[in-house]
């Protein structure tokens, strides 16, 4: 199937657009001239029809045909509305069919084939479809040719036009002596063609140049087996130029790109060539005819252009082969090839994808852990202010609770003796007739007061009478049960609440408290002790009665006491 391409021809705008013709009018025409002209390019495209006749084959057969081809293609692809034609492509398929097979059925089979086809040119590619074509005026009459790498020098086609190589051989000999300096003797192989030996002929004229410095020897009249025998047997300071060789001397054929890797695999000094199809690893390189070059230029006769042919050589070398021989000088810009990339090369991109990802991933981590070593510091000290709160708190409310306590007992204890105040013994008086009332248990109530106390204090001083109200408080805490409760009800009076106490029990209790308190001695000036006595007025609740308040119950146990004055003191009086 041919390969089609538009052609452009690039058309000049004539004339202006109206000044005020609307802008979407405007982009309207330009759209529908740009799709005339593509529908045009297209159509011209195809008017021209060429016909390129390759020599080697097809390109899987072929490396330096696979290249001429790749040229060719790069350079027309590189023309997107370039001035491309319809191509056409045949083969001579040598190392398939053989050589005179091949040549014996092209004829026919062009004719055959282009029978109906007019074509604009042909191009041939190579020695043997140059020969062939200019054998044959008879076909394709009229139609241009141009002969491509045709391979003889100062070859003249009867017909067409001729576009050679030059090849350089100085600079095919001197790139060897330049990365191999040691060498001092170069064997050229080839065989017996015509076009092999042109080439030899042009190394041997170069190798003039070096006179005695270089020894040149031509192996182009052995079998294969000879020359790898012989190849075999070279040493140090030698180095082996190696033309396309594609016969021996016994009619064997062989395809280059073989007898290049047998050689190879040989010997043991480095092989340099002509042309890049044949730098396959084994072979080191050199100034070399590049095919992709070639495929360019046949590209440009194919447009119509005139073929640089001065650009097709270059230098080569592959890499592995380079290093192994030890070649030094490599020349600037040489492309070397089969380099084994570093990981760097190979995987760059995929390096620093994977360096910013972990960069990223390392940012974004370390955010996070300072994120979270803000928030748990935050947190630690929150903790710590609410603890110190807590903590705070918790004293502030037990110094309120001591404060309140030390307040309740200060409003709830006499000063002077430490027992509980009028205030307090009325509090305990209330909450036990609360009992009596609910229980039905008895309460009994003590009214104490000292007798002629006024007197203690106006014989022996106030502090003196402190001291008895003291002893008197002493000796009453002292005697009660854990039941009983006692206060400092006034001055030198006392009252004393005995719970779960009928009224006779309380007599015999206060009857003790007189006799304990008539065994006191308060200490007064002057190192003298005093006695006293006390008065006790008695008073119970009685359950079976109406139930009693703590007045009644102070008033009754008050009348007592007075009873017990009155009587002339010292004793105990039984309320009623
Ligand atoms: N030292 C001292 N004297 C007090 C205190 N409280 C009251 N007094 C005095 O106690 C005396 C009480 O005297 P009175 O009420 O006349 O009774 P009395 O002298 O004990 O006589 P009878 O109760 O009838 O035996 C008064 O002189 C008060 O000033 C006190 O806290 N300390």
């Amino acid at each position: 199937m041919p390969l089609t391409l538009p052609r452009s021809a690039p058309p000049r705008i004539r004339g202006k657009l109206p000044r005020k013709l609307p802008r979407a009018a405007a982009w309207a025409c330009a759209v529908f001239w740009l799709l005339a002209q593509a529908g045009h390019a297209i159509a011209a495209g195809e008017d021209r029809k060429v016909l390129v006749l390759y020599s080697l084959g097809a390109e899987n057969i072929s490396a330096w045909q696979a290249m001429v081809h790749k040229g060719l293609y790069d350079e027309l692809g590189r023309k997107a509305w370039g001035d491309v034609p319809m191509i056409f492509e045949e083969r001579f398929d040598v190392a398939r069919v053989g050589r005179q097979p091949s040549l014996d059925s092209m004829a026919p089979y062009l004719r055959t084939k282009y029978a109906q086809v007019k074509l604009d040119a042909v191009v041939t590619e190579n020695y043997l479809a140059a020969t062939f074509l200019n054998s044959h005026p008879e076909l394709f009459p009229g139609v241009p040719r141009f002969y491509v790498n045709h391979g003889r020098r100062g070859w003249r086609p009867r017909d067409g036009e001729a576009l050679e190589v030059a090849h350089d051989y100085g600079r095919m000999l001197g790139v060897i002596t330049r990365v191999a300096p040691s060498t001092r003797r170069i064997v050229v192989v080839g065989d017996k063609t015509p076009r092999v030996q042109e080439w030899i002929a042009g190394a041997r004229e170069a190798a003039r140049a070096y006179g005695q410095r270089l020894q040149m020897e031509y192996w182009d009249n052995q079998s294969f087996d000879e020359l790898y025998r012989r190849a075999s047997l070279l040493k140090g300071g030698t180095a082996i130029l190696m033309f396309a060789t594609y016969t021996d001397s016994t009619g064997g054929a062989a395809l280059p790109s073989d007898v290049a890797r047998k050689l190879a695999d040989v010997t043991q000094v480095p092989i340099f060539t002509h042309v890049e199809s044949l730098v396959v690893p084994g072979i080191a390189g050199g100034y070399v005819l590049s095919g992709e070059a070639i495929g360019r230029a046949v590209a440009q006769v194919l447009q119509g252009q005139p073929a640089d042919m001065s650009n097709v050589q270059r230098y080569v070398f592959d890499y592995q082969t380079a290093e192994r021989y030890g070649l030094v000088n490599i020349p600037q810009g040489a492309l070397m090839l089969n380099r084994p990339h570093g990981v760097w090369e190979l995987y760059r991109w995929q390096i620093l994808t994977g360096v910013g990802l972990i960069v990223v991933e390392g940012v974004l981590i370390t955010a996070l852990v300072m994120a979270l070593r803000a928030r748990r510091r935050a947190m630690g000290a929150l903790n710590d202010e609410r603890n110190n709160l807590e903590d705070r708190v918790l004293q502030r409310t037990l110094e309120l609770l001591m404060a309140n306590t030390k307040l309740e007992q200060l409003a709830t204890t006499d000063p002077l003796t430490g027992i509980a105040n009028r205030r307090k013994m009325t509090e305990h008086i209330a909450k036990e007739l609360e009992r009596v009332r609910r229980l039905r248990h008895p309460l009994a109530l003590l009214m104490v007061d000292i007798d002629h106390f006024k007197r203690i204090n106006d014989t022996y001083g106030h502090e003196a009478g402190d001291r008895a109200i003291i002893a008197v408080a002493n000796m009453l805490s002292a005697s009660l049960r854990a039941i009983d409760t006692v206060a400092r009800f006034g001055g030198e009076e006392f009252v004393l609440l005995m719970p779960e106490t009928d009224l006779e029990t309380a007599g015999l209790a206060a009857e003790r408290l007189r006799e304990a308190a008539s065994l006191l001695a308060v200490e007064v000036d002057g190192g003298l002790a005093i006695a006293l006595t006390i008065s006790i007025g008695v008073a119970a609740s009685r359950p079976q009665q109406a139930p009693d308040t703590a007045s009644s119950l102070l008033v009754r146990a008050d009348k007592a006491l007075y009873q017990a004055k009155e009587e002339g003191r010292n004793r105990v009086v039984l309320g009623p």
